[in-house]
């Protein structure tokens, strides 16, 4: 039975995981592992990403050192004319909506809806702004191409993925493109984007990451008479990528779909200027490599229920006043396909390193991967709907990312 939109959850959600010791430690010692003393918190983040896809972590501001990426959003001078502070940033996302803001290598977009061909455009807009602003930027000539004021918000952003991936001993430069250190390289950019026009050539081989962020202002609407005809700020999906991390302001309206109760729940959503608090999901390619993995290299394993699913979720619009986000979507390494990320995880997990984290424990029962739980696999095109999910993977499981990303984006509308 389908949910209506009046049944919630009643599932008790995935526990807060505080990451405030394992980003002081990865910031500081990143070609270490994990000490033994973020066993715990190492844990219940794996579990609830292995279980549940998704989870809320939290940061405290004032135990940061300063220069780490977070801190540095607050202080930045790029950051000068927008203002952007963590203590303040709802404040600072709204002055970016004002009407004479003007971000250098964003684009701003005025409505998108699930498809093309659905009637209900969702009522938001955003600014999106790419990791790699040299890619970003069309005038490859252009050596000093403009820094956008959203550079350190996304690199700060990114330095919260840099440590989940660390702390859960995932692959490095697999599913989330990183880059190793050139010695010299100011701390602002360490988490940033790495081109380097001079030295790794990022505009003549591609780009150096797909990452991007978006920035949400989710238009008040008029109360539903009903609850089931509440309006979609963003319609059910899940994210296609690697991770997204989330900020939501209070507002709230974020909701998360349960398969267990086959109902939604709300992301809790609350403000405490010294406690930055952020989610994570999982996203499609994170979680088929994880699960097709295995079937790939013919082992034959897999779970039912697949482990680090990736969350179904929706964005209901606001009644009360307008809400904004802060969404960054992490995409895998440039130049890795579907199925290359299922084998470079297997790989990956068979390694010491890799058995370290435990992300590679089985689930004891066998069944099938529900493909059709991936909107990367939906054919949301108008020309051809009825493409089943299992035959997307398999059509699309050896190109480049990149160009099923790109692929995707046209399936929905935005402008
Ligand atoms: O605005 C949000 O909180 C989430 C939006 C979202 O899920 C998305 O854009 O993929
Ligand atoms: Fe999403």
């Amino acid at each position: 039975m389908p949910s209506l939109l009046s049944d919630r959850c009643s599932c008790p959600g995935p526990p807060h995981v505080d990451l405030t010791e394992a980003y002081i430690a990865q910031h500081q010692a990143s070609s270490q592992p994990p000490p033994e003393s973020l066993r715990d918190c190492e844990r219940s983040l794996l579990s609830n990403l292995k279980e549940h896809g998704w989870s809320h972590v939290t940061v405290r501001l004032s135990d940061l050192p300063q220069g780490s990426p977070l801190v540095v959003s607050s202080a930045d001078d790029a950051m000068k004319d927008a203002k952007f502070q963590w203590k303040n940033p709802k404040e600072s996302i709204l002055r970016l909506f004002d009407d004479s803001a003007l971000i250098p290598n964003a684009t701003y977009r005025t409505s998108e809806s699930g498809a093309p061909g659905e009637s209900s455009v969702e009522p938001k807009k955003s600014w999106e702004s790419r990791r790699c602003t040299s890619y970003n930027n069309n005038n490859q000539n252009d050596e000093q191409s403009e820094a956008s004021p959203l550079d350190s918000v996304t690199n700060a952003l990114h330095s919260i993925i840099c440590t989940v991936n660390w702390l859960l001993h995932l692959p490095p430069n697999l599913l989330i493109a990183q880059r190793q250190d050139t010695p010299g390289t100011p701390t602002r950019h360490q988490y940033g984007c790495f081109c380097n026009k001079h030295q790794d050539g990022c505009n003549s081989h591609g780009p150096c990451n797909l990452d991007l962020l978006r920035v949400f202002h989710y238009d008040k609407v008029e109360p539903p008479k009903n609850q089931n005809d509440a309006i979609m700020g963003s319609s059910p999906h899940t994210d296609w990528g690697s991770f997204t991390v989330v900020w939501q302001d209070t507002v709230g309206g974020l909701q998360t779909y349960c398969r267990t109760c086959q109902a939604w729940r709300d992301v809790e959503a609350s403000f405490d200027d010294n406690l930055l608090r952020f989610v994570i999901h999982v996203g499609d390619a994170t979680s088929l490599a994880m699960n097709c993995g295995r079937e790939l290299l013919g082992d034959g394993e897999h779970p039912s229920s697949p482990f680090f699913p990736s969350p179904k979720h929706r964005v209901l619009s606001p009644v009360t006043e307008t809400r904004v986000s802060l969404v960054y979507f992490v995409y895998p390494s440039p130049g890795q396909s579907l199925e290359s990320l299922a084998s470079g995880v297997a790989s990956w997990l068979e390694t010491d390193q890799g058995k370290r984290g435990g992300a590679h424990a089985k689930t004891p029962s066998h069944g099938h991967i529900p493909y059709e739980h991936y909107y990367l696999l939906h054919d949301q095109s108008e020309s051809n709907r009825n493409r089943l999910p299992k035959d997307v993977y398999l059509e699309i499981c050896k190109r480049s990312m990149e160009q099923v990303f790109a692929e995707k984006w046209t399936q929905v509308q935005r402008s």
